[in-house]
């Protein structure tokens, strides 16, 4: 069952307008696409087969792959040093600040986010059809570091996102930690360190070699306990986070959502974060239909002729379910900050995971 492709909104959300003249996309220059050496799977780091099924691929995270050309890492590192005042920065000085929905202000990082190109190398490396995923707001994620490092925090999360890729835009070499490291072991694994105060066994922390800008990984970050290590002498460090999704509703969405309370007094000093607010919700609303398409779809081909009323009403049903889901979470609550940390917790169960 596939659902058909997405439309990428035609505007930007209010609030959110295009770079003037920014570099033009152009896969033949902008991209090297050089295939990863090694991939480590879900199993590898100790999850069973009962946790594999629901994701689209058995993939965990790969080794170095190269997606940008120099040529690509120049653009790109010139369009994300424009877009940092629009960054949210956190109230806590030891948190990078973050540009979510970068693909409604910059047209070459909404073109490299949606590059067929790439997305069909990432497919070909995890074994399964991917898309660039129908929520914007997760395509084109910028990571800026704050200028002066602080107290280090350990940082460990994942992700509530699919399959992501992770891209280095600055020159890791030159930099005195601030590396990508992931946990050699499950979520619940880490969970049960962080429970008893315990750090996480170094031999167990990855640290794979990025050998400079325009590397990345890609991973199944909601699987992958990970962080970006602090750093420990002030340098130059952005990272690009992109998420791809596959186009067959069978498995499970694997987008997350929640809306943080953005009264929350911790946020009202940054006038962004109101602003990323709206995005969230119509972009989140936008996945949900996208993938709902899909089921409606196969219910058209496949409903059979029958006076089953009650069988009829089930596949109607699961047809709309993450729809119905969906309008239950528009209409419901918004988030309080310390719940939203809570449910990037790595304690996070799966099957909470699975309500939203
Ligand atoms: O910048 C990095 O190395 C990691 C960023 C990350 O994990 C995230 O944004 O979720
Ligand atoms: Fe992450």
């Amino acid at each position: 069952m596939l659902t058909e492709p997405h439309f990428f909104p035609g505007e930007a959300p209010p609030g959110y307008s295009y770079l003037e003249d920014e570099p033009e996309f152009d896969p033949r220059t902008d991209l090297q696409l050089e295939p990863p050496q090694e991939l480590t799977n879900l199993r590898d780091l100790g999850y069973d087969t009962g946790f594999e099924i629901d994701f689209p691929s058995p993939l965990a995270v790969t080794s170095a792959l190269r997606v940008l050309s120099d040529t690509g890492v120049e653009k790109t590192r010139k369009v994300i040093k424009r877009l940092l005042p629009h960054a949210v920065h956190s109230p806590d000085p030891r948190v990078a600040p973050v540009l979510h929905g970068a693909v409604y202000r910059s047209r070459f990082l909404r073109d490299l986010s949606l590059s067929p190109e790439v997305a069909a190398f990432f497919s070909e490396i995890a074994g399964t059809d991917l898309v660039p995923t129908a929520l914007p707001f997760n395509l084109a994620q910028i990571n800026y570091v704050h200028p002066q490092p602080e107290q280090a925090i350990e940082g460990w999360h994942h992700d509530d996102t699919g399959l992501s890729m992770l891209l280095v835009v600055h020159d890791p070499s030159h930099l005195d930690g601030g590396r990508f490291q992931y946990f050699h072991g499950t979520r619940q694994e880490a969970a049960g360190y962080a429970r008893n105060r315990l750090c996480l066994p170094a031999d167990r922390v990855v640290s794979p070699v990025l050998p400079g800008p325009g590397y990345a990984v890609l991973m199944q970050g909601s699987a992958l306990v990970h962080r970006d290590e602090p750093l420990w002498t002030p340098g130059e460090r952005y990272t690009l986070g992109s998420c791809y999704d596959s186009p067959d509703p069978e498995h499970t969405a694997p987008n997350r959502t929640y809306f943080p309370d953005e009264t929350d007094t911790d946020h009202l000093f940054d006038p962004e974060t109101q602003v990323e607010r709206l995005c969230r919700y119509v972009d989140f609303a936008r996945h949900k239909a996208w993938r709902a398409r899909g089921r409606l779809d196969a219910f058209l081909r496949e409903v059979p002729w029958t006076d089953d009323r009650e069988l009829i009403v089930r596949q109607l049903t699961e047809a709309v379910r993450e729809v119905v889901e969906a309008v239950n979470l528009l209409r419901g609550d918004e988030t309080g900050t310390a719940q939203v940390t809570q449910l990037r917790a790595p304690e996070e169960s799966r099957g909470k995971r699975r309500m939203a």
